[in-house]
Formats: C-alpha cells, structure tokens, sequence
C-alpha cells in the first residue's frame, strides 16, 4: 500500500471538501431547473405546444458555449452536459402531455 505524505493527505482533503460542496450546489442548481420546467411542461400540456423547441436549444447552446469559453470551460462539454439535461426535460414534458 501506497503512504501518503500528510501534507498531501490535508491539500488532498481540503480539494474534496471544496468538490463535495460544489456538486452539493449542483445538484441544489439542478433540482430548481426541474422545477421550473416541471412547470413549462404543465404549460406545454394545457396549451398542446410540443415538448421540444429546436429554435430556442439552439439559442441556448450558443449562450452556452459563449459562457463557457469565457470561464475557460470546454464548450464542447457545456453543450454535451446542456443536451443531455434537455433530453431529460424533453422526456418529462412528454410523460406530462401523455398523462394531460
Ligand atoms: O424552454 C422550453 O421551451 C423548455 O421546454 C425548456 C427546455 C430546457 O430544458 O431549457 C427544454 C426543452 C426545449 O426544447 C427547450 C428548452
């Protein structure tokens, strides 16, 4: 088994604790998405509008990347990690509009 040096073990810790509450944050962040499009889905349904809005995505990944590059995230990923929330929003709006 691999010993660790102490002060590696400490920076090591302090690093995870500041991970752990940023994917706690995360989580927080995505939880109230979902609830506002909870809510455009109900919209959605009782207004017979479709699940998806390909004009809008595109409006949105385009903001996204920007953001992302200018906080030097890859904006490769903030689209992939964006498409991937959406598939799942989309998902749900279409259970609302099936159980509406
Ligand atoms: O803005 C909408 O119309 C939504 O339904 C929300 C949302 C999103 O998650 O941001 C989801 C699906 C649409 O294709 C576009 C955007």
């Amino acid at each position: 088994m691999t010993t660790i040096d102490p002060s590696v073990q400490a920076e090591l810790a302090r690093l995870r604790d500041s991970i752990d509450n940023i994917d706690a944050a995360v989580v927080h962040m995505l939880a109230e998405r979902f609830k506002c499009t909870q809510q455009v889905g109900h919209l959605k349904a009782e207004h017979k509008l479709p699940p998806a809005d390909p004009a809008r995505e595109s409006q949105q990944i385009d903001r996204l990347r920007r953001l992302a590059e200018s906080a030097k995230l890859d904006p490769a990923f903030a689209e992939k990690l964006l498409n991937f929330i959406i598939a799942e929003v989309i998902r749900h709006h279409e259970t609302i509009a099936k159980s509406s």
